[in-house]
């Protein structure tokens, strides 16, 4: 059992690191920690009949030893990433029953997040990064803020070696339309993910599909050399090679949710599961114990007889021996770990870093790259400029012609002018709903909170949208000759700017795909055209719809370019001004506190996502 620490458990959360607190993963070794799970039960309303519920875990127990490597093994479809998502509490659904013990005690949700590390089936990687990059942006968000950068670079360039990335350290890994790194290269860059944050417990979900032979038996072999530091391991896999398979200490074999064997690897294994079968298949010359293992539960599952082989585990001597020590294991008292490991277990706080630190690292990453990339500024600069370049053209000079027949001209432009930022908004929706997976894995391992993301957003956004609406509010108010401050105009300008990036998020948190955003998006905007007081007057409106143009932001918007306009020179008695803003009802408040309003809307909108982004499940697993 292995010392206690004389740190505190936790690492940098907000409420204060104690120095040299990462030192924590060296001394977990001789302690590990072993995972129990007893009569597990998980269900969920059933796809195929309706008002009956899917059982998709069936009285599973078991446990992983620490220092050890696990394999969760059985046909497709047998439960096996149900039970891995059920230990790692990454299931967003269902009910489950049972228990679950870490080290004996139950872990929080956030201990989860924190001190597990899980490789998924499928790939969420950032494509503008590198893959040192990559390691080292999850190194910087999931290590102690104590460690020494140099430290996190060295642990990095450690796990390419060990992970045979160093060829293509330094290549973008690239999506779907840019490729970048191989399939092979990403699925360990995934790995190094989950390894570059020092788990206490690893679970890998086919953490060899798409690798070769050989670098599966690398990969493999580099994961098992972490037991040798405590951490406890299970993976699914499906046809491992002798050797790989040679890797795993112990084993789990499920059929239809249900355990049909548990017990060390290697030939008690197919003993076992010969003995079990009804009409026993050859070992033929060729086989691997894995191939043959899986074939034969498998053809058993197909013939119908996997309630025969689950009940014969279930009644079996081992099913009993299991049991045993399982009960034993649970009745050991949690007293007995040391203080630290206990703290981890029920640790409140999902992240290891402070949100300021998360903030300022996807900074460094994330923003830095998008403002290098064509296909991030492109969206949002290209359609600004076109469309204010037709504004200044059309509209050149009207701005300080004082007639009555130009004064409709005049709050027409200024009207288009701040429906631009809504109608623009679609550029900001897809960068939240494509990065949805991402963003989901990201805070299921515990990188960041989702205002820390949501801010990192908004710095990306607002900084570059406040570069470009300098510039152009400026020839577009000069081209025009339009009258009052340029100062207020362009604030104006770029708090609706503001205004549309924020709702966009909002759209975007609320909307399960990106067709449902880009239909809700223009719907929205269209409904605030009607209610901004240009279209139709604010004091003819029916008063059954007044209510709606209160809480239009393109009102206060519009009304506070109103006023710049017709208080500035046209506010003298002689042009008309005041009698302007009286027709549009817009004479009895000033620009400030039209602007007020409109702020008031940036905030509303950022909390609404916020809220959404908290609480709504995005992974239905
Ligand atoms: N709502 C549901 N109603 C009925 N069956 C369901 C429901 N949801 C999932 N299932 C079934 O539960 C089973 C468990 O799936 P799971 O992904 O855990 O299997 P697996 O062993 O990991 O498979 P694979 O090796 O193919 O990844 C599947 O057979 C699936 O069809």
């Amino acid at each position: 059992m292995g010392a206690p620490l004389d740190v505190e458990a936790g690492g940098a959360n907000g409420n204060g690191d104690k120095a040299q607190n990462y030192v924590r993963e060296k001394s977990f070794a001789p302690q590990g920690m072993r995972i129990i799970f007893k009569d597990l039960d998980y269900h969920v309303p059933s796809n195929t009949q309706k008002g009956v519920r899917a059982y998709l875990l069936k009285k599973v127990s078991g446990f992983f030893e620490a220092h050890q490597m696990a394999a969760l093994m059985g046909p497709s479809g047998s439960g096996k990433t149900t039970l891995l998502d059920v230990l790692a509490g990454r299931k967003t659904e269902g009910k489950t029953e049972g228990t679950i013990a870490f080290a004996g005690q139950k872990p929080t949700p956030q201990f989860l997040r924190r001190y597990t590390g899980y490789v998924e089936q499928f790939d969420t990687l950032l494509g503008s990064l590198s893959v040192y990059e990559m390691l080292l942006y999850t190194a910087e968000l999931k290590r102690s803020t104590q460690e020494p950068l140099e430290e996190k670079k060295a642990a990095v360039e450690e796990l390419l070696t060990k992970l045979s990335l160093q060829r293509c350290r330094d290549v973008k890994i690239g999506n779907a339309m840019a490729k970048g790194i191989s399939g092979g290269q990403a699925k360990r860059t995934n790995i190094g993910i989950a390894l570059i944050t020092n788990p206490r417990v690893l679970f890998l979900d086919e953490p060899t599909s798409g690798l070769d032979s050989f670098t599966s038996n690398e990969v493999m072999t580099m994961v098992k050399t972490l037991t040798s530091d405590g951490v406890t391991i299970c993976a699914t896999i499906h046809s491992p090679t002798s050797y790989c398979f040679s890797l795993f200490d112990s084993l789990i074999m499920m059929v239809k949710g249900r355990v049909v064997y548990f017990g060390p690897r290697g030939h008690n294994a197919i003993e076992f599961a010969q003995s079990a079968c009804p009409q026993v298949k050859e070992f033929l010359p060729g086989y691997n114990d894995a191939e043959y293992l899986v074939d034969l539960v498998t053809e058993a599952d197909i013939a119908g007889h996997s309630d025969v082989f689950a009940d014969h585990y279930a009644n079996s001597d081992l099913a009993k021996e299991n049991g045993a020590k399982i009960d034993s294991f649970l009745t050991e008292s949690s007293d007995v770990l040391p203080e630290h490991i206990q703290k981890e277990l029920a640790v409140r706080s999902a992240t290891v870093t402070p949100w300021w630190w998360g903030l300022k690292t996807l900074v460094k990453y994330r923003t830095s790259k998008n403002y290098r990339d064509g296909e991030f500024l492109g969206p949002r600069i290209g359609d600004k400029i076109m469309i204010s370049l037709l504004i200044m053209t059309l509209y050149l000079g009207v701005g300080d012609e004082f007639n009555d027949s130009n004064y409709i001209n005049i709050a027409a432009v200024l009207f288009m002018w701040c429906t631009l930022p809504a109608f623009g908004a679609a550029a900001y929706v897809p960068a939240l709903v494509l990065e949805r997976n991402l963003f989901t894995r990201e805070r299921n391992d515990g990188l960041y909170l989702v205002v820390t993301y949501l801010l990192s957003k908004m710095v990306d956004e607002l900084l570059l949208a406040g570069l470009a609406s300098l510039g152009i509010s400026a020839y577009v108010f000069y081209g025009i000759q339009l009258q009052g401050q340029w100062v207020t105009f362009w604030l104006i300008y770029y708090i609706t700017l503001s205004n549309g990036i924020v709702l966009a998020y909002f759209i975007a948190a609320i909307s399960p795909n990106l067709d449902v955003a880009n239909a809700l998006l223009p719907t929205y905007v269209v409904t605030l055209l009607f209610f901004g007081g240009f279209l139709f007057r604010f004091h003819e409106m029916p008063p059954w719809w007044k209510w709606y143009s209160y809480i239009d932001f393109l009102r206060y918007s519009w009304g506070s370019l109103m006023v710049n306009q017709f208080t500035g020179p046209m506010g003298d008695p002689a042009w008309m001004g005041s009698t302007v803003l009286n027709y549009y009802s817009l004479g009895e408040v000033d620009k400030w506190t039209y602007m007020g309003y409109l702020a008031l809307f940036f905030i509303v909108f950022f909390l609404l996502a916020l809220i959404t982004m908290t609480f709504k499940k995005y992974q239905s697993r």
